[in-house]
Parts: C-alpha cells; structure tokens; sequence
C-alpha cells in the first residue's frame, strides 16, 4: 500500500467539534519517529558522530545535558516497538535512517551494519503489516560534513543525493515513499540561524545559504530517487498560518516560515519578497543556474507538520527574533489558548486554515500530516497515562483535518507525533510527546490512554459523536 492511493468514499456530514467523523475511504494512519531521538546505540555498530551528538555534548545547549546516547534504545528493542505499533493498529510507520550509521563520514565508505539495522526494522515492519514512509534526513548530519561547512556547503547537498541513492539501493525494494528532508527551516534558521539546535551557529546569512542547500539536496536526491525507480518522493515541511493586523509583517513571517520552502520545492522559484528582505544577511551568490530546476523537480507527495499557528503584531523597538532574520519591529504573540507543556497554542483550526490554504495556493500535490501531536504533563500511576489533554488535542486536529478533506484538501494520511516519549532536542528527555509513554531508567513502555484510543480511531478510520 503505498500512500499514494486515490482516496474514495464519501465524506460523512461534517459536524464540527463533536459527531461522528469519518474518513475517507484508505486514508493513512501512522505514527512518527526520527532516528536520534529514539534509536541511541550512538556508538555502535560503526554509527559515526552526528552535530546532535556534539550539541548535546555542548555544555547548556540541551536540557541538562540529555544526549541521544541511549534514548529509546530503540536500535535494540525495535521488534518489541513494532509489535507494539501492530498491538496499536498503527497502518503506517514514518521514521527517518540515521545518514551517520550509514556512511559514518557522511561520504564514501558505506558501513553494511547501518544498512542492516534498517533492513531488519523494514522487515519487521512489513511482517506486521505496517508500511513504513522512510525520512532521510531528520537533523542527524554526520559532524566531518558540518566539519567542512554542513548545510551552508553545496558539497554537503551533492553527498546527501549520494546518501539518498545508498539507501535506496539497499531498501528501495521494500519502501515506496521516500521523503527527503524532514523541516529544513528547523536545520537552517534553528541550526544556523538562532543556534538553538545542532550545529548551533548564529549567522543569519549561513541560514539562508543552509535553507538553499538543504532544498538543493532534496532535489538531488529526488533526482536520484527518481532514476532508481522509487514509487514516491516527498519532503516534509513545518508549516503554520500566519495571522496579524499588519499585511507586512505577515508577508515577512510566512515568508520565512513557509514560501521560503513551498515556492521552490513546489514551484521551482524562491519569492521575490523573500528575497529582496533578506539581501540585508545574502547575497545570494550560492545560487547557482539550473539549482531551482534541480529543486522544483516534481513530487508526489508533500509531508506537512503542524503544531500551533503563529500570531504577529507590529511593537515598536522590538528586536529581531533570531529565528526569524529581520524581523526587528514584529512581536510574536499569543491568544489565550490553551497552551501544550511546550507552551504552543492549542489551534485545531489552524490545521484547517494551514492545509486549505496550502491546496489552494499549491494544488495538485497529495498532502498527509507527518507530523502532529502535543506534549503534556503525563503521569504514569498504576501502570496507566491518562493523557485526557492528548485525547481532546488529537480529536479536535483530527476533526480539522477532516473539515480541510471536506473543503478539498488531498490529505492522504496523518502520522501522530510521537509513537513514544523520545528525545526532544533542545529540551532533552524532559518533554514528552508520546503516544507511549517511556521509563527511560528501565525502557518499559506503557501505552497511554491516547494510545488506546487512537486504536479505535483507526479501526474506524474516524471519530465518535
Ligand atoms: O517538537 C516536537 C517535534 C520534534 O520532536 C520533531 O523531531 C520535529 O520534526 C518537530 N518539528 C516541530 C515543529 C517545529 C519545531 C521543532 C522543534 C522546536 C520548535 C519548533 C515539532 N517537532
């Protein structure tokens, strides 16, 4: 089953908030992992150091010192995981592969026990049932290419494409949708712009040069996908809505948050508003003839992660938000929402407004949702979670997506973040996201209530009254 398949079936009568919602027929649903935040086995098996393991070695750069050392342990305890998953319903499993487990250097040398890990965790996914959508790249660059610039290096794109056709050689049989990047603004303005994630630089201009050759590498790569046969390719970008009084600021922050990534990936030009803002940090000059060409090469299917709306305001004197170059004079804000443990707003609807506009404004790519969910404050008492703040946040984003299908959106599938407590970066191990709840001092794993619940979700493929 590839996620490609042409939905069908009727829409039942939309009732907002509450009523039975169902799905269209063969729609997806998933859950949703990332390699470093789960595998650990950092040193094993000829895996060679990423930039998340020397951030997180980096004294204050992540939540007292958590590192991905061991995380989940997954890289050990993956057949229990998947039975897991299976146990849970789970249709689909979309997990990224460590580029470091598989050529350690980031170029050259293949390492066979990287390929062998993801090998066995494919068979064992197709064993259950389950079909996996394959993430190439989720942050973990291996540290001798950051070492020679990383993603502000066009070197760095061309091995991606080179890694990318590695992987494909070994597991293109047994995987049918490949998606490159997963949220290269989080790589490029996180990364190398604010410093707040791996490598953790602080140059606004290395940030935009990073954003070119992140998306420079998707599109190597999809070319070498494309010529090895895969059945679908894709990228997975994190979007928001952006509302605001001031048009200008909002055309600035949906510039950087989503144009900057959409306009080429999905129309092969970068816009100019974007670029003229932005000539204060670049020049530019990375940009090479034939690079958006390489860039817009079509897809079949766009990933789309979201978790909260981003709300902006005119302030005179504020400063720039480094995450955001040149945003001097615009304040991020927030309604009075209800807020997850990560202090993002609760906005079901702006998964509604996210994906109508994106149909609108980019038709005629499949969309699923690779990422949703939310972190709460879980407790685990009497070998039970009962994560009711998960459940409502889960069933009113269902409920939006399904408003979005209804207003003809092409949603395929939706993938809830995450399958199970994990490392989540900055914030090392004191967030959690997980549908499973994780003791990390003994790995048990204990579905929580949301778990069994987005069960019968699936078995129904939609929602109660
Ligand atoms: O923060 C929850 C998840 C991460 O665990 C995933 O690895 C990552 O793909 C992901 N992206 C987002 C939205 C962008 C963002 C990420 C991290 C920090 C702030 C914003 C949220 N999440």
């Amino acid at each position: 089953m590839t996620l490609s398949m042409g939905v069908s079936g009727g829409i039942s009568e939309e009732t907002a908030g509450t009523g039975e919602v169902i799905f269209p027929e063969g729609f997806v649903w998933g859950t949703a992992t990332a390699s470093y935040q789960i595998e650990g086995a950092a040193n094993e098996d000829g895996r060679g150091p990423s930039i998340w393991d020397t951030f997180s070695r980096t004294p204050g750069k992540v939540f007292a010192g958590h590192t991905g050392d061991v995380a989940c342990d997954h890289y050990h305890r993956y057949r229990d995981d998947v039975a897991m998953m299976a146990d849970l319903g789970v249709q689909a499993y979309r997990f990224s592969m460590a580029w470091p487990r598989i050529q350690p250097d980031g170029s050259g040398p293949v390492n066979p026990r990287g390929l062998d890990f993801y090998d066995r965790l494919v068979d064992e996914l197709h064993g259950h049932g389950i079909t996996p959508l394959v993430t190439l790249y989720h942050w973990d660059l291996p540290q001798a290419l950051e070492d020679r610039g990383g993603w502000t290096s066009r070197e760095t794109a061309e091995r991606f494409a080179e890694y990318a056709a590695v992987a494909y050689g070994r597991l293109g049989d047994r995987i049918a949708t490949w998606t490159t990047l997963n949220e290269p603004w989080c790589s490029s303005f996180l990364g190398y712009g604010a410093g707040v994630h791996a490598p953790g630089r602080t140059d606004p201009g290395a940030a935009f040069a990073a954003v070119h050759h992140l998306l420079l590498g998707h599109g190597l790569a999809v070319a070498e996908l494309r010529a090895a046969g895969a059945a679908q390719v894709g990228i997975t970008l994190n979007l928001a809505p952006i509302s605001g009084d001031d048009p200008e600021a909002v055309a600035h922050i949906d510039g950087l948050q989503n144009r900057i990534f959409l306009d080429p990936v999905l129309r092969g030009e970068y816009p100019a508003d974007v670029v003229e803002r932005a000539r204060r940090f670049t020049d530019w000059s990375f940009v090479r003839d034939g690079d958006l060409d390489i860039i817009g090469a079509p897809i079949d299917v766009l990933g789309v992660n979201y978790y909260s709306p981003t709300a902006v305001r005119l302030r005179a004197g504020q400063p720039a938000n480094p995450v955001h170059p040149g945003s001097e004079g615009i304040a991020f804000v927030q309604g009075d929402e209800e807020k997850t443990a990560m202090g993002w707003s609760v906005k079901p609807s702006g998964l509604t407004e996210l994906l109508t506009r994106v149909s609108r404004d980019y038709p005629g790519t499949p969309l699923i949702i690779t990422e949703n969910g939310a972190a709460f404050d879980d407790v685990l008492a009497d070998g039970r979670v009962a994560d009711e703040r998960r459940i409502a946040f889960l069933d009113g984003h269902f409920r939006a997506a399904h408003a979005a299908i209804a207003a003809g959106a092409d949603l395929r599938g939706y993938f809830v973040w995450s399958l199970m407590d994990n490392f989540e970066w900055a914030e090392g191990y004191a967030k959690r996201f997980g549908l499973v709840h994780v003791d990390y001092a003994s790995q048990r794993r204990t579905p929580k209530d949301s778990a069994l619940w987005y069960r019968e979700v699936i078995r129904r493929n939609g929602l109660q009254a």
